[in-house]
C-alpha cells in the first residue's frame, strides 16, 4: 500500500546571506529534485538503502532531506562537491538538521570510484545545466554552480558513464535537467549502458522547463 507522507525542507537557518556569494543558493531546481525524492519515498525506501550518494552538493539541502526522509534506515550519506566551502556547509546543514552527512571535496566523484563500486543505492545529482560558453565550466566558486558549457551537458556528460560502475544492482540515479540538455539523447545514451528512464516530475519556473529523471537498470 502506498501511503503519502511529508517531509520538512531541511532548515537552513545556519546559513548567512554573504554564504550565497560563495555557494548555491537552493532554488527551484533544487525543490523539485526534493518534491521528486518525496513523490518517490515508497519506491526509496522498498530498496533499503545502505549508500546514498550526491555529487554536487552545494548547501547539503538534497542529501540531508534524502537523510532525514530515511532516518529508519542505517545508511551512509555521501556527498561531494568540487567547492570547498559547499562541502563545509553541507556538512553544517546535516547537523542542523539533526542528520550524518560525510562531504568530500572533489571533482565528481573522484578518488571514490573504486571504494563505492556497485555500492551506490541512490544517487543524486542536480548539476551545473546552464547553456554558457564552454570557458565558463571549470571553477571551483560560484560559477560551477550553474555553467554547463555546450547544451549544459558538460559536466554531466562526464558523470553519466560513471553511473553503471558506481549504482548498486537495484539503484537507482536522479537527474535535474533543462529541455536544453536534451533530455531524449540522455535516455539514449543510458539506454546503451542498459538503464532505463523515467520522468517523475516536470516544472516550468521563468524560462527553464525543469524535469527529474530516474534511471533504473532495465529489468529484463
Ligand atoms: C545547481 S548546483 C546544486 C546544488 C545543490 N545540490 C542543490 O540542489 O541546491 C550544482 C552544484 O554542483 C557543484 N559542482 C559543479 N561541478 C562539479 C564537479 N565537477 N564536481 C563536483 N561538484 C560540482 C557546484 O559547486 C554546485 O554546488
Amino acid at each position: 500500500m502506498s501511503m503519502s507522507t511529508s517531509f520538512p525542507t531541511p532548515i537552513l537557518s545556519h546559513l548567512k546571506t554573504d554564504d550565497f556569494d560563495y555557494i548555491y543558493e537552493p532554488a527551484e531546481d533544487s525543490f523539485l529534485l526534493l518534491d521528486a525524492l518525496e513523490k518517490d519515498h515508497d519506491r526509496i525506501n522498498q530498496l533499503r538503502p545502505s549508500t546514498c550518494l550526491e555529487v554536487g552538493c552545494g548547501s547539503g539541502i538534497c542529501i540531508t532531506f534524502l537523510a532525514t526522509m530515511l532516518k529508519s534506515f542505517p545508511s551512509l550519506y555521501l556527498c561531494t562537491d568540487i567547492n570547498q566551502r559547499a562541502a563545509e556547509i553541507a556538512q553544517q546543514t546535516g547537523q542542523a538538521n539533526d542528520v550524518h552527512i560525510q562531504p568530500v571535496v572533489t571533482d565528481l566523484v573522484g578518488g571514490l570510484e573504486e571504494r563505492l563500486e556497485g555500492q551506490v543505492d541512490i544517487l543524486l545529482f542536480n548539476p551545473p545545466y546552464v547553456v554558457t560558453p564552454e570557458s565558463e565550466v571549470g571553477s571551483r566558486g560560484l560559477e560551477a554552480a550553474w555553467a554547463g558549457g555546450e547544451r549544459g551537458r558538460q559536466v554531466t556528460d562526464r558523470l553519466l558513464p560513471k553511473v553503471p560502475d558506481l549504482l548498486s544492482p537495484k539503484g537507482m540515479f536522479y537527474l535535474v535537467v533543462i529541455k536544453e540538455n536534451n533530455p531524449e539523447e540522455i535516455q539514449q545514451m543510458m539506454k546503451t549502458m542498459g538503464f532505463e528512464m523515467e520522468t517523475v516530475l516536470t516544472r516550468r519556473t521563468g524560462p527553464e522547463l525543469l524535469s527529474i529523471l530516474r534511471f533504473q537498470r532495465t529489468t529484463t
